[in-house]
């Protein structure tokens, strides 16, 4: 992704090399002196959302091509919590993101960050958002890792010298420590993709949206990486919206999760909340009696996942979550079926996801 000259003025700081529509808005055409706050919420009363979306629909393009990319979607993230956005490709993160961030400008709606409006484009909009969108930043490759940090705290109008000791911390928690003075462009891309990440927050932003930020990284340092956006969220009070297809991801580091399909939420609810649905629970049963006209009868009762006739002895998975594990005991009864083995599968959030979404993390949306 290129680096924008709207990163240098002062604006959301992440841009879409491929803008591949004009509409949309350029962020940093807005009076960039305007940095009063004035249209933040009266602090007497209960502190704004970091994040609320209201109604919020955008459609590229016209007629028979065009493509309603977000429809009519409203949402709000509460201040440090951890919000995963999942949807298969093409279900309108990215443009809800860009909308959110002032990049794309909504046909209907509005988004708030920290109560001011982000359609006014002012830049107390931006002062506290950040983002790294589709993989990772570029950060400079000629200068160093720390040169980085400073860098991306100048542009935030930050003074990088007030907040070395959080260069030290963030270099220190992301294994970066020994790399400080070595220039970006000799860095594994493991490691250019934590200098993305701690770019990002080199300026001390409350609000920050990640797209794939464990994207390339080996197993330890995609677990270190998820350890510390959680600490971030916890000690330091920092909103961080997740896009991922990594479900390891989103359900290690989300309090909450945003499903899209299509252009519209789905579910949005905790992840315990989402996994604890019974209702998809598959039970798992194993009997010598099991056979494909048993089978066939199971089919015609319930939705059955899977039947293994190989197995010893065969067995069959079903949907049968909650009350309708005593329809399967009885409908088995019926059929002269003793079971040898009955287990209870879980769901897992890539199961939720495709049932929700009808479609495997990262499968097309349409
Ligand atoms: N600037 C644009 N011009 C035209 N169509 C666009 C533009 N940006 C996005 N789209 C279309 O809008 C829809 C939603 O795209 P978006 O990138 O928001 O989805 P996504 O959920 O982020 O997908 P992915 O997981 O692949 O990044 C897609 O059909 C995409 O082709």
């Amino acid at each position: 992704m290129a680096r924008s000259a709207a990163s240098e003025r002062g604006g959301p700081r992440e841009r879409d090399a491929s803008e591949r529509d004009n509409s949309e808005h350029d962020a940093s055409e807005h009076d960039a002196s305007e940095r009063d706050g004035s249209r933040r919420a009266d602090p007497a009363e209960s502190p704004p959302a970091a994040l609320e979306i209201d109604g919020v629909s955008k459609r590229f393009g016209d007629g028979d091509e065009s493509v309603l990319a977000v429809d009519d979607v409203t949402l709000t993230v509460d201040r440090g919590s951890v919000v995963g956005l999942l949807g298969p490709n093409g279900a309108g993160k990215t443009t809800l993101i860009k909308c959110a961030l002032g990049i794309v400008l909504p046909d209907a709606g509005s988004v708030r960050v920290f109560g001011t409006d982000v359609g006014d484009g002012r830049r107390a909009a931006y002062a506290d958002v950040d983002a790294m969108l589709e993989g990772a930043r570029n950060d400079y490759w000629r200068l160093t890792v720390r040169e980085n940090l400073r860098y991306f705290a100048t542009i935030s109008g930050v003074d990088p010298d007030s907040v070395a000791s959080r260069h030290d911390r963030l270099l220190d928690r992301l294994d970066l420590a020994d790399k400080a003075d070595t220039p970006v462009r000799d860095l594994s891309r493991g490691m250019k993709q934590k200098v993305s990440l701690a770019s990002v927050l080199a300026g001390g932003a409350e609000l920050v949206f990640l797209d794939e930020p464990t994207l390339g990284l080996d197993v330890e340092s995609a677990r270190t990486l998820r350890a510390e956006l959680r600490r971030l969220a916890a000690e330091e009070g920092l909103t961080i919206v997740v896009s991922s297809h990594d479900m390891t991801t989103i359900e290690a580091v989300c309090d909450r999760v945003v499903m899209m399909a299509n252009g519209r939420i789905v579910a949005d609810d905790t992840v315990e909340a989402l996994l604890g649905g019974a209702d998809r629970d598959v039970v798992r049963v194993a009997s010598p009696d099991l056979d494909d006209a048993v089978v066939a009868g199971l089919r015609e009762r319930f939705e059955v996942v899977g039947f293994d006739p190989d197995a010893r002895p065969p067995a069959v998975e079903v949907v049968a979550g909650g009350d309708r594990l005593y329809d399967l005991t009885d409908a088995l009864r019926e059929a002269g079926v003793t079971p040898a083995a009955v287990r209870t599968l879980q769901p897992d959030l890539e199961d939720v996801f495709l049932d929700r979404t009808g479609t495997a993390p990262g499968g097309e949306s349409r």
